[in-house]
């Protein structure tokens, strides 16, 4: 007999999920393979960079308060190695930029500023003391801490580590995500479907959804309406992933097995969420471990992925920002309100005259997946009987910052 679950408000369900994960045990990671990965130490110089007083330009060292003019050339120094050099009173020597300075030159006069003739050198200007020579760690000083925990590597991150050497970092790991797809009518994508059977969707966008959101996806493939076996696919996923995401199999039909399965092998904290789509939302830990149990149809489960899946698989990638930005739109047109549960309208915001403005993808069928696409937002309408008139402002969860200018043809 299945438990009757109680249905719970979008807000109090997104709670419950937040509070039972947590971030993954920190690793020690290659720098290079770690972008958008969320660091787990402080990192501090161990080293001055530049770490030798270098040239910022092409020209010739030379010693700024000398008022020799011209000068002899004694030699020149390019980047990479030191050259054997002293430049004195009355000489210079030639540099390209990022050569270490030579001793006894205390700045670099640009090549531009100078005439060259015969062994010598003309300056046609005066330069001051370490003009054009960077001192050793003017740009990052030893034992200073350059990096905090808790920072997203970008790419400039990565590259700072790069710099000082740091090949490997302590960082958290990419949540590991088992993705299943479940039903008896279920087939592969390339496979032609027979009669009453549709292609797997799900998995495909959902894996795609994990890897998005920095995690990496595991696929479980599809497993049937069968108890022992969705039960042997639910531990299996368990046992090599961090998370388990399902689809299907979690409503009132005589096949929907998903949720007495993890009653059974967990703890099921709530299986029925007020919002459209995504009713039959059902959250259990299995072994200490998240199990995500997303509705069936295409837009319910990508839907309830991004609002609760998300968050959680970010959080236990240790990041702190973990819901996207929420601002007020325009509505472009008028909208139907659903007096039965509040909506995520899957919609397309521009910006107009200073406004976000938003226009509906279409009919928004919970199986129609084309309502999902090209949505960079989803409108949280609260449940009402009358509709949202066009010129309203409404609440919108931003999916995407969408690229806001057109480049102008180059043309
Ligand atoms: N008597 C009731 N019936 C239903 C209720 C209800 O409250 N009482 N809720 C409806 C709502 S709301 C939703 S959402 C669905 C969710 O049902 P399930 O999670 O059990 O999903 P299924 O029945 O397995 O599938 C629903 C639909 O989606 C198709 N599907 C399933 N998996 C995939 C996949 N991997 N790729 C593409 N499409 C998939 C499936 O064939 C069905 O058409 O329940 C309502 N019913
Ligand atoms: O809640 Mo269901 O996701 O509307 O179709």
């Amino acid at each position: 007999m299945m438990r009757d679950y109680e249905t719970i408000e979008a807000d109090t369900a997104l709670d419950t999920v937040m509070r039972s994960v947590a971030p993954l045990a920190p690793q020690t990671v290659s720098t290079f393979a770690a972008l958008d990965m969320v660091l787990a130490e402080d990192v501090f110089a161990n080293e001055d960079l530049p770490p030798f007083p270098c040239s910022s330009k092409d020209g010739f060292a030379v010693i700024a308060n000398d008022t020799t003019n011209p000068r002899r050339l004694i030699g020149e120094q390019t980047a990479g190695y030191i050259a054997d050099l002293q430049v004195e009173p009355g000489t210079c020597a030639r540099i390209t930029t990022g050569a270490p300075l030579p001793p006894g030159a205390d700045a670099v006069i640009m090549v531009e500023y100078t005439q060259e003739a015969d062994g010598m050198v003309t300056m046609e200007t005066t330069v001051k003391p370490r003009a054009d020579v960077r001192p050793v760690g003017q740009d990052i000083a030893n034992h200073q801490q350059v990096l905090a925990a808790g920072t997203r590597l970008g790419p400039q991150e990565i590259g700072l580590l790069a710099s000082l050497g740091y090949t490997s970092v302590t960082a958290y790991p990419r949540p590991r995500v088992a993705v299943l797809s479940t039903g008896n009518e279920i087939v592969e994508p390339d496979a032609q479907p027979a009669p009453g059977q549709i292609r797997d969707s799900n998995r495909y966008t959902l894996m795609a959804a994990v890897q998005r959101c920095g995690a990496e996806p595991v696929s479980l493939g599809i497993g049937t309406d069968r108890g022992d076996e969705l039960t042997a696919l639910v531990m299996q996923g368990l046992s090599t992933c961090d998370a388990l995401v399902t689809s299907g199999g979690v409503s009132m039909g005589k096949l929907d097995l998903i949720k007495p399965i993890l009653e059974t092998e967990g703890q099921v904290h709530f299986g029925r969420v007020n919002m459209k789509p995504g009713k039959p939302l059902t959250y259990a830990t299995v072994a200490g471990k998240p199990v995500f149990a997303l509705p069936g149809f295409p837009v319910s489960s990508l839907v309830s992925f991004e609002l609760f899946v998300r968050p959680a698989l970010l959080r236990m990638a240790g990041h702190h920002l973990v819901l996207r930005p929420r601002i007020p739109v325009t509505l472009a047109t008028t909208l139907q309100g659903d007096n039965g549960r509040p909506e995520f309208h899957r919609a397309q915001l521009t910006r107009e005259g200073g406004n976000w403005v938003a226009r509906s993808t279409g009919m928004q069928s919970s199986a129609r997946l084309l309502s999902m696409v090209g949505a960079n937002a989803l409108l949280t309408l609260p449940r009402q009987d009358k509709s949202f008139e066009a010129g309203e402002s409404v609440m919108a969860i931003m999916l995407d910052y969408p690229e806001s200018e057109p480049y102008p043809d180059p043309s």
